[in-house]
Order: structure tokens, then C-alpha cells, then sequence
């Protein structure tokens, strides 16, 4: 198993607590997680990806609990094993397309082998000297997927990828990122109130009820 996610408990406030899911997916697996607005899937996103620590339960990537690291090392091994691609594109205006790429294999340690494949797989290899402030929001989008990608992750994870963008589009970037998670035997989870989605991804889960 690439990812388990067992016994999850969390909540901000006592009184408004989340019912998770256990969630046990192997190398290639993909899973939709459908939930209304203010349902938890963002937070959801966020314990899978080592990013927000569960009150109880456990998270395993590859094997590895993931909140018995902390601090550099949890850092690490998030760069190295989680690729995320957020619900506004992170990405560094300060730098240019490639730049962003670069400075995601330093921070995980990893070469930069994957930058030049998958630019040219996103459609944005053109676009690799561009400032990034320059480009248009799917271009922006697929830099993000290309980002998330770099480190050859185990586990991708994406919120809301489609959310700002035309039924093409939205279609383009979930194939995409399908066709990236197959390509590299990764684990895809795809979080979504997005309609238009669900018929991609037949391996669903709903969230929203509330304990
Ligand atoms: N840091 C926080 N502190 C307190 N409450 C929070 C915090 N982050 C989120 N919440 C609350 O938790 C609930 C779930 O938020 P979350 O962002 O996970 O939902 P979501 O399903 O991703 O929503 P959306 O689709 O609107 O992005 C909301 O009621 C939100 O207000």
C-alpha cells in the first residue's frame, strides 16, 4: 500500500468534528473525494499530505508514519513523496517557470531529470524562460501540475484543480493529471465539489457528515 489513512480524528473545534474516512490506496490507484463547500475536503487534503496533523489515527506514505517525523525532516520527505497541487496555483512570481521546477527538486534533494519530460507533456515547455506572472491561469495551472510532479512523488494530491476553469479546460487538466499519475505509478487523489469531474474517476468517496 502507497497510502493509508486510518482511524483519522480531527477537528479545529471540539464541537465541530470531521468524520474521515479510512483511506488505503495502492501504487496507480485514483480516488475521487466529492464534498460540499465547508465539508472538510481541504482539510482532508491537508492531513493526507503530511501538511496537518490529525488529532488520532495514522498516515502512512510508502510504508513511513507520517507525523512520527517533524520540522525538516517531515519537510523532506513531504517534497520528496507528495506532490500537491493547491487550490490557487502556488507558484513563485519571482521566478520563471523552469526556476519553479528547480527550486522544488533542490528543496526534496532530487535532480532535475523530470523538469524538460514533463514540461513537454503539459504543453508548457514553450513557456519554460516565462515569468510566470505572464501566463494565462491554465497555463498557471499546469505549471502548479508540473511542480507537484517534479520529484517523481508517490502520492499526488489535488484541491479543487478544475474549480476556475471552462468545461475544456477542466477536462484537459483532469486527463492530465491522470494521465501524469498513470505515467508515473502514483497514487491520485482528486478533491472536488466539481460535478463535471465525477464521471473521470470511478473510485469515489463522499464527504459532509458531520459527527
Ligand atoms: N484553520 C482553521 N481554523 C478553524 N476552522 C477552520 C480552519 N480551516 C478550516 N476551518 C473550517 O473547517 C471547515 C472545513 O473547511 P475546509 O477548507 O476543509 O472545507 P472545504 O470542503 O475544502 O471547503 P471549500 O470547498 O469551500 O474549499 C469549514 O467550516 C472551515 O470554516
Amino acid at each position: 500500500m502507497i497510502l493509508q489513512a486510518n482511524n483519522i480524528d480531527f477537528y479545529y473545534n471540539s464541537d465541530q468534528k470531521f468524520k474521515i474516512p479510512d483511506i488505503n490506496l495502492d501504487a496507480g490507484d485514483q480516488l475521487l473525494i466529492i464534498g460540499k463547500s465547508g465539508s472538510g475536503k481541504t482539510t482532508i487534503l491537508n492531513i493526507l499530505g503530511g501538511l496537518l496533523k490529525p488529532k488520532s489515527g495514522e498516515v502512512k506514505i510508502n510504508g513511513t508514519s507520517v507525523y512520527s517525523l517533524s520540522g525538516a525532516t517531515l519537510d523532506k520527505f513531504r517534497g520528496k513523496n507528495v506532490g500537491i497541487i493547491f487550490q490557487k496555483p502556488h507558484i513563485l512570481s519571482a521566478l520563471n517557470v523552469e526556476e519553479n521546477l528547480k527550486i522544488a527538486n533542490f528543496f526534496a534533494g532530487e535532480s532535475n531529470r523530470l523538469i524538460e519530460p514533463l514540461l513537454k507533456e503539459l504543453g508548457i515547455y514553450e513557456k519554460r524562460k516565462a515569468n510566470v506572472n505572464t501566463l494565462s491561469e491554465g497555463e498557471a495551472q499546469r505549471v502548479s501540475i508540473a511542480r507537484a510532479l517534479v520529484n517523481n512523488p508517490k502520492v499526488i494530491l489535488a484541491d479543487e484543480p478544475t474549480a476556475s476553469l471552462d468545461d475544456e479546460n477542466a477536462d484537459n487538466v483532469i486527463k492530465l493529471l491522470q494521465q501524469e499519475a498513470e505515467k508515473y505509478k502514483a497514487v491520485l487523489i482528486i478533491v472536488t465539489h466539481d460535478q463535471r469531474v465525477k464521471d473521470h474517476i470511478s473510485n469515489q468517496i463522499l464527504i459532509g457528515a458531520k459527527l
